[in-house]
């Protein structure tokens, strides 16, 4: 059985600063995972969620077209990952499709894969306007996190982060009623997100869970309630690995309760040369750093051969 959490909600743009920014502190030390309201992009997210459903609704040959290629972009069909390498699930039920950032010297329009305009005419500018507006947000939060960490606004700015963003927006449609041969399977099994902090926003169905501890036997898994107009933001592995565990990755997953459930996350993660080491205010003498240096690109590149094979 699950409980039912109630996660710190922060107002991205309060008037008391510094009181969003502790609750963030409090959030990313306990859970990992936090809301923030106040965003102001209620009528882009509307829009996303209107396209992502006319995508999903296409036949399986042509959503197969734009099939994920290898920088990553594009459809995901159902059964094509499974998050938890150590499950024997047949695979997630979710089918999902990948835009990323513009790929060095191009724009995004070129770097990315598009339903046609004759099937879907608004898709694209509506994608692209959705990515943008969220980059934004993403980036002023990663400040907010930034002071949470005792550390200057710009920190992610000076060390490279964000030169360029690496802004991954995923839609995740997860299917209604289940077949029979589905009941063990999830709509997305227990992972953690590689990057710095995602960014996600559902359509009310409930599913989404987290494991605040994952070494517990049996493992506790908590429904993370549906917050109107609100983002659930979660902490990646790489943000993990910059504060050395302080800030928490949290495992999490989505159950198929046999209800059709719409998603969009936004994943913001390292530019690919930028090293993620441990900083220095999160280690000590008693407590050395627990990961090696790496580089961003490095360890996306390496998460995600592990998700794709099978
Ligand atoms: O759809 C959701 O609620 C969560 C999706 C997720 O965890 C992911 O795509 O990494
Ligand atoms: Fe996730």
């Amino acid at each position: 059985m699950a409980g039912s959490l109630q996660l710190p909600l922060v107002d991205l743009f309060s008037a008391d600063r510094a009181a969003a920014v502790q609750s963030i502190r409090e959030a990313c030390l306990e859970y990992g995972f936090f809301y923030i309201k106040n965003h102001g992009i209620d009528r882009e997210i509307h829009l996303v969620f209107r396209e992502s459903e006319k995508f999903f609704s296409l036949p399986f040959d042509e959503k197969m077209k734009l099939q994920r290629n290898d920088d990553h972009r594009g459809y995901t069909p159902p059964y094509a990952e499974n998050l938890d390498p150590s499950s024997k699930s047949k695979g997630d039920l979710k089918e999902s499709f990948y835009i990323g950032p513009a790929k060095s010297c191009k724009s995004i329009l070129e770097s990315n894969q598009w339903p046609s305009e004759a099937s879907l005419p608004l898709w694209r500018s509506t994608m692209v306007s959705y990515h943008e507006k969220v980059l934004t947000i993403g980036k002023h939060l990663l400040s907010l996190i930034a002071l949470s960490l005792k550390l200057d606004e710009q920190f992610f700015e000076t060390i490279g982060a964000l030169d360029p963003p690496m802004g991954f927006v995923r839609l995740l449609h997860y299917p209604g009623e289940l077949k029979v041969e589905d009941y063990d399977n999830y709509g997305a099994s227990a992972h953690s997100d590689y990057g710095m902090i995602t960014l996600l926003v559902t359509d009310g169905v409930p599913g989404l869970q987290i494991c605040r501890d994952k070494d517990r036997r049996p493992q506790l898994w908590e429904d993370v309630p549906h917050i109107e107009g609100a983002f659930i933001v979660n902490i990646g592995d790489m943000l993990e690995r910059w504060t050395n565990c302080l800030f928490r990755s949290t495992l999490h997953r989505v159950v198929a309760i046999g209800k059709e459930r719409y998603s969009v996350a936004f994943f913001l993660d390292p530019s690919s040369d930028c090293l993620v080491e441990c900083l220095e205010s999160c280690c000590s003498e008693t407590s050395p750093p627990r990961f090696p240096p790496i580089r961003g690109g490095d360890y996306l590149k390496e998460r995600l051969e592990l998700t794709y094979s099978k």
